[in-house]
């Protein structure tokens, strides 16, 4: 059994248990009386690099990370130092997130906010836009092809933007089939948990141009921003280096920074 597998199998026993308490017809009442959904692709298509700061309290790789005890303050900070996004992760068993927590930096900012989770069916997507999710990841390595294709089609139905993450050439293939417009290319593989940042140098030039390409993983610094980019990255999902920084609102404001610095100018255009 992969890392993967055991995270999809826990993340089924607790679905299961919310799917008892609370049906989708109240899920999609409560998607109702939310705000419209923010759209994150004109911020991701405009020059440089954007950031999206991911609240993250734990994780399968490194454990215990940082105590956040107020993640609202702290996706604040990320937009005040020019985050595009927040990512949050919501997974509770690994990552040590909530729903709870989405909703908390939903009514805290104004920019577009993630479900960063293993999702696998509608009703997480219907949950994601009931706590005022914009956006929901969709992790080809979980999904057979019928089932992301569906949930990519019914991501958008319910106004969410869909971050459809692949790890190789093979899953960027599924992806474009899918008809993904945003492709986050994980550098950490799921099912080892290792990180390399060469992924993102091997597989994004099998994305063809008019997607948007989501660096994901294994930032540390400016410097992984300009690699990064290099390499034709439009945006950067970062989560450990923030939140075991001191001050995440200047580690932003300093990657977003990298991120329009003028030796990448060619590289900014999406067609
Ligand atoms: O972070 C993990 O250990 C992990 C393990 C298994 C599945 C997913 C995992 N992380 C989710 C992410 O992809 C990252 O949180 C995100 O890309 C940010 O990565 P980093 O900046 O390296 O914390």
């Amino acid at each position: 059994m992969t890392v993967l597998d055991d995270i999809l199998a826990g993340v089924a026993r607790d679905l299961e248990a919310r799917m008892a308490r609370v049906s989708i017809d109240e899920l999609k009442e409560r998607a109702a009386r939310q705000n419209p959904a923010l759209d994150p692709m004109p911020a991701f298509r405009a020059d440089g690099v954007s950031v999206i700061a991911e609240v993250k309290r734990a994780s399968p790789s490194k454990g215990d990370l940082a105590t956040i005890s107020d993640p609202a303050a702290l996706a604040v900070d990320y937009a005040t130092g020019g985050a595009a996004t927040i990512s949050v992760l919501t997974e509770e068993r690994r990552f040590n997130g909530s729903l709870d927590d989405l909703r908390s930096v939903r009514a805290a900012v104004d920019i577009p906010v993630l479900r960063k989770d293993f999702i696998t069916t509608s009703y997480q997507l219907w949950e994601a836009r009931a706590a005022g999710a914009d956006m929901a990841l969709l992790i080809v390595a979980a999904l057979e092809q019928p089932a992301l294709e569906s949930l990519i089609e019914r991501a958008r139905s319910i106004g969410l933007t869909p971050l459809v993450e692949v790890h190789d050439e093979e899953e960027v293939e599924r992806a474009v089939a899918a008809d993904a417009d945003l492709i986050g290319v994980n550098a950490r593989d799921l099912k080892t948990l290792e990180v390399d940042r060469g992924t993102f140098a091997r597989v994004a030039p099998k994305i063809p141009d008019s997607v948007v390409k989501v660096a994901e993983s294994g930032v540390r610094g400016p410097h992984d921003v300009i690699e990064y980019a290099r390499f034709g990255a439009n945006v950067v999902l970062v989560g450990e280096t923030l939140v075991r920084g001191e001050n995440p609102r200047q580690t932003v404001a300093d990657l977003v920074a990298a991120g329009q610095h003028p030796a990448l100018q060619h590289r900014w255009h999406v067609s």
